[in-house]
């Protein structure tokens, strides 16, 4: 693949969208994007992780694209690629990776395509990026056990729960499991609406003996949402001859649902019976820990990292779904991003409080910590440790004037917080205090750490 530097057009491109959006946006999305050129008449955009590369597809692909018709381009194109771990370092935004060090785009380029026979199945959904609680332990271990002898452990196997309990991310990762030891198989994923209007087209077009190949050939057939078979008399008879075949040759099949068969309404006793042969299991919502587990997995894939204490403030937050779940999740990090601020559980509730009803969050020493640390562009811990130079002893001072002023801890609890004793906070409160007013940075600095805890504690922030 040609690689042409398109230096120019890209900070072109740039300008044009810092005149289109506001600085903050353009400091945290744009600034860190790396330009890799363009390919194949594509302008290729290099963004920090999987979550920024979403972001610009839902936000800027068009403003992206508005700016390259202005620059003459007919049908302008562009893509994202996320760049390699090292440099992504999402962290903060205010924190942006080192540029890499013009390595060649190719070796940019993400993982090959999946095998053929997965193309009806979402990369994300495997075993390995399952967590496995009490809720849905059983329906684990029995799709495991299907994915280790297909068509031979239980067939079919009926997974029923609420919307988004993770039984589709089940059945897909039965399939990738499948089709990573026997890449001969052939997998199908299929939603009940689609095999309906598949069925519907198959019919008007005349195409029945296709529609009986595709369906009836397979090794592994997976149907989501089966109960919107209820009342579908067509799509019930032609599914029950699809089920015949494919169980008749030993060949897997597994149906989830939002309830058991047996409270499927008008659904043809000969299905539901058959739905029986095998096993029914069922998905609950997740438990607290389950919850606070699923999400560290997801801020672990998409390279985020958020404090525990956030995560834990999220699960609460979101009890039922696990799909809302990790929306709660992108919400606190796009409102801490667009806000320049770090994580806390302030800025989460403050995040989810038009989404959830608010929760009552008060400041705690970790969040004020965290926000120097922010400030100052140094980890938490070096300011809470021993270092004696002045780059650290200034923010540690300006981190325990600020606890005791927004928090309600007492000296010596501050002092345990930072390891030492109530006299050297107060020797740190009354050397900022002395400060104020006298020295610029340190006036600065307080009163804009100030500004942002109280903003985000009393005006609020829009996401
Ligand atoms: N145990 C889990 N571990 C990790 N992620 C999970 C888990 N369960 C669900 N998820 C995630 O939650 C989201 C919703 O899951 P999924 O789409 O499988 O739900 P569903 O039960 O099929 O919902 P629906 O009834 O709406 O089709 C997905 O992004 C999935 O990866």
């Amino acid at each position: 693949m040609r690689v042409i530097s398109q230096g120019e057009i890209w900070a072109d491109v740039l300008g044009y969208v810092r005149r289109n959006i506001s600085e903050v946006e353009y400091h945290t999305w744009f600034a860190p994007v790396k330009n890799l050129g363009v390919q194949e008449g594509s302008l290729v955009l290099g963004v920090r992780n999987s979550f920024a590369q979403e972001w610009f597809r839902k936000h800027y692909l068009e403003l992206l694209e508005d700016a390259l018709r202005s620059l003459g381009a007919e049908h302008p194109q562009v893509s994202f690629q996320v760049l390699p771990a090292q440099q992504e370092a999402m962290l903060l935004p205010s924190d942006p990776p080192p540029p890499p060090p013009g390595r060649p785009p190719a070796e940019r380029s993400p993982a090959a395509p999946p095998a053929d026979n997965r193309k009806s199945l979402n990369p994300k959904y495997t075993f390995e990026n399952f967590v496995v609680g009490p809720n849905n332990n059983l329906a684990h271990a029995a799709a495991l056990a299907v994915a280790e002898s297909p068509g031979k452990a239980y067939n079919p196997l009926f997974i029923y729960g609420d919307v988004g309990l993770g039984k589709t991310h089940l059945m897909h990762a039965v399939g990738h499991y499948m089709a990573e030891r026997f890449p001969e198989k052939r997998i199908e994923y299929v939603s009940t609406e689609s095999f309906t209007n598949d069925l519907i087209n198959a019919i008007r077009d005349d195409k029945m003996t296709q529609f009986r190949n595709r369906y009836r050939s397979v090794d592994l057939l997976l149907v989501d949402d089966i109960q919107f078979l209820a009342g579908k008399e067509r799509t019930q008879e032609e599914f029950f001859h699809t089920f015949n075949a494919l169980y008749e040759n030993h060949k897997q099949i597994i149906l989830s649902s939002d309830r058991p068969p047996k409270d499927i309404q008008t659904l043809e006793s000969r299905l539901r019976s058959r739905f029986e042969w095998g096993l029914i299991t069922d998905i609950q919502s997740p438990e607290f820990e389950t919850r606070v587990a699923i999400l560290k997995m997801n801020a672990e894939h998409n390279r985020i990292d958020i404090p525990q204490d956030v995560l834990e403030l999220i699960a609460r937050q979101v009890t039922a779904n696990i799909r809302e779940l990790e929306g709660a999740l992108m919400r606190v990090v796009a409102f801490a991003s667009l806000n320049n601020v770090p994580f806390s559980r302030a800025v989460a509730a403050k995040a989810l409080s038009n989404v959830f009803a608010p929760q009552e969050v008060k400041v705690e020493m970790i969040d004020v910590l965290r926000q120097v640390a922010s400030h100052y562009n140094m980890p938490p811990d070096v300011i809470r440790g021993s270092g004696r130079v002045r780059e650290v002893v200034v923010p540690r001072q300006v981190a325990q004037y600020l606890i005791r002023e927004l928090t309600d801890h007492s000296l010596p609890e501050i002092g345990q917080f930072f390891g030492r004793d109530h006299s050297t906070v107060m020797h740190a409160i009354s050397k900022v205090t002395e400060m104020l007013g006298k020295d610029v940075e340190i006036t600065t600095s307080v009163n804009t750490l100030r500004r942002k805890m109280q903003g985000l504690e009393e005006e609020g922030l829009d996401a």
